[in-house]
């Protein structure tokens, strides 16, 4: 134990994080030529592609120092806030962290989000400076906001540059001698705690671990403390590049565990691994099942294939055990799932996946987060409402609640009046405003979830011009004034456009949604009235007027056949169109309320 080292790297994104673990691969010759790639360790495609680390894995180093040989594990976290939790539960398995920041973008918000997430875990924090070599950078300045923010000394700071290698050595020398060795009782009963787990086609659900106490051997009986079930430890083992299978791992150190588990959902993040005949008596502290914060329908283009698209999710469920599905219909778009995400991120990636690993292209309704409603009649009967339909009829309703986060918000000086004035828009209450420097502002408020979803990320770019971070966390539910407003094509309600909004909202984004929407239905033979309402009040009217009639005439005409071929060729670039009475409807009409400003 006492040449064990755990830890992990926090930053915000972009500060150069996987960068930073390839080099430190590198450095203690954990990675052979052949298989360095860039940023080795995110692995999924997509992440590849988005730059963002949305899978936290973990890998195992040995490294010399002083003549002395040493095991560092570098856990991985998540660089976004769908997946906070996550984070917290590989920063739960470290001792250390590597605080990198950008020496040219100095503190962001999730640099200090994951910072006090570490700190309430009692890490170990190594600052780094991190891009010394950008002709941008501002290493002075950036270090006294790392003093400021850390009340540690300029000497603790280690300059380094993930890109020219500056300063590794360093590092791996400040994780051993700064960080603890873990401490944990050898003798005591199993108890371990799963940081992660990842999804393997052929072997199953692999379960990454940390030992607190005790031992985990191979062949042994195993018990899931949360999930309260028992399994037979097939195969234990340390990660590196690959998975090496090893008899024992001890007390302190990160492994692997595969027990032949097919469904992602058996092994929850932050459950305690024990003996299954001598239990430990104490779970690690901090489990929480995590719940779905945004809920959409989502839809196949093509009803046929609605059985195709349940076995899809099934199959994505058994790796994301974070996704959650319910079947529900809609007289627009037939039958299809009212599914839960972490966030909006997540939803682009299950969308994503659902396309290019089962080939299946879908229209996903607009999101809305969870309610709570309470009727008159049983006032104290919570209602769950994860979909317009649900909310209970407008007389009836007693009250509503909605979830509330805590947004921080770091920007420059300059542009404090702009975001204030954009947070008040979306129903933000402002609770602290910090200056970490002259320049450089901490801002905090208290928002209601809803208006994160729609398009906050982007306004607070615009307003901010680039010059601000985000993060946020939850909570908990407050009373709110929420109505449902409907959207009338041709004079039908299309149920899949309504949407749940605040009442303070409700006539701005009708208005705009009837602008929006003019804009995507393309032109038909007649007039299609687009109407907002709620209930029976039309809030917001517009037309899309009617195609004159000779540039149809051009498409008709012609026998049967040639006319059938024709629309087979068109199938596939009107894919995305769905029909709703006399009405086509393409794809992006189903989201455009999240795109009301562009
Ligand atoms: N000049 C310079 N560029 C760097 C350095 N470290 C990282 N970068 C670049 O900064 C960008 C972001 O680096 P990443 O390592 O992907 O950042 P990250 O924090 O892992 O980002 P996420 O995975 O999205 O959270 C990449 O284009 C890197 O090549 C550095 O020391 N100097």
């Amino acid at each position: 134990m006492k040449h064990i080292r755990n830890f992990c790297i926090i930053a915000h994104i972009d500060h150069g994080k996987s960068t930073l673990a390839d080099r430190l691969l590198d450095f203690t010759g954990s990675v052979t030529d052949r298989e360095k790639q860039e940023q080795l360790l995110d692995s999924m495609d997509l992440e590849r592609e988005r730059g963002i680390t949305i899978k936290s894995h973990a890998i195992q180093m040995d490294y010399e120092y002083e003549g002395e040989q040493y095991v560092l594990n570098l856990i991985d976290t998540p660089g976004h806030v769908d997946f906070s939790y996550e984070v917290s539960r590989s920063i739960a398995a470290c001792e250390g962290a590597l605080l990198v920041v950008d020496a040219a973008q100095s503190i962001q918000a999730q640099t200090i989000s994951n910072l006090y997430l570490a700190l309430e875990n009692d890490l170990e924090i190594i600052p780094v400076l991190n891009k010394v070599d950008l002709p941008s950078a501002n290493p002075e300045v950036v270090s006294d906001d790392i003093v400021d923010l850390l009340g540690c000394e300029h000497s603790d700071i280690i300059p380094a540059s993930a890109k020219t290698g500056l300063g590794i050595e360093e590092i791996l020398a400040a994780i051993i001698t700064r960080v603890p060795p873990p401490s944990g009782k050898v003798d005591a009963p199993l108890r371990a705690l799963i940081f992660d787990s990842v999804y393997n086609p052929f072997r199953g659900v692999e379960t990454y671990f940390r030992v607190i106490n005790g031992s985990i051997k191979k062949g042994q009986n195993i018990k899931f403390v949360a999930t309260n079930k028992n399994y037979f430890a097939d195969e234990v083992g340390t990660l590196r590049l690959k998975q090496f299978p090893r008899q024992e791992i001890k007390t302190g150190d990160v492994g692997y565990l595969i027990t032949g588990i097919k469904d992602a959902r058996e092994v929850k993040v932050g459950d305690t691994i024990t003996d299954a005949k001598n239990p430990t008596t104490e779970a690690v502290a901090g489990f929480e099942d995590v719940k779905p914060m945004v809920f959409a329908g989502i839809y196949p283009v093509d009803t046929e294939d609605y059985e195709e698209l349940r076995s899809s999710m099934e199959k994505l469920q058994l790796n994301d055990a974070s996704l959650v599905f319910l079947p529900e219909s809609s007289a627009a778009l037939g039958f299809g799932f009212r599914c839960g995400f972490l966030g909006m991120l997540h939803l682009e990636i299950i969308q994503e996946r659902l396309e290019r690993e089962f080939d299946m292209t879908v229209i996903t309704t607009v999101p809305n987060v969870s309610y709570h409603a309470y009727t008159n009649k049983n006032p104290d009967e919570r209602i769950l409402v994860n979909n317009p339909s649900d909310l209970p009829e407008p007389s009836s309703l007693n009250r509503v609640e909605e979830p509330y986060i805590k947004a921080t918000i770091i920007t420059k000086a300059d542009y404090v009046g702009n975001v204030m004035s954009l947070c008040i828009e979306k129903r933000g209450e402002i609770t602290n405003q910090t200056y970490l420097t002259t320049e450089r502002v901490e801002l905090s408020f208290d928002m209601p979830l809803a208006e994160i979803v729609f398009d906050f990320y982007d306004r607070l770019k615009t307003v901010s011009r680039g010059y601000a971070s985000f993060d946020y966390s939850p909570i908990g539910m407050r009373q709110s004034k929420l109505v449902k407003v409907d959207v009338l094509l041709n004079g039908n309600i299309v149920d899949a456009l309504s949407a749940l909004l605040h009442v303070d909202n409700a006539y701005d984004i009708g208005k705009k949604m009837c602008e929006k929407l003019k804009e995507l239905i393309p032109r038909q033979q007649f007039d299609i009235p687009i109407q907002a309402a709620i209930g029976a009040k039309i809030i917001a009217r517009e037309t899309v007027k009617a195609l004159r009639k000779d540039v149809t005439a051009k498409c008709y005409g012609g026998d049967i056949s040639r006319k059938r071929k024709l629309l087979e060729k068109q199938k596939k670039g009107k894919k995305r169109m769905r029909q709703v009475g006399n009405v086509e409807i393409p794809q992006e009409a189903f989201m455009a309320v999240l795109k009301l400003n562009d």
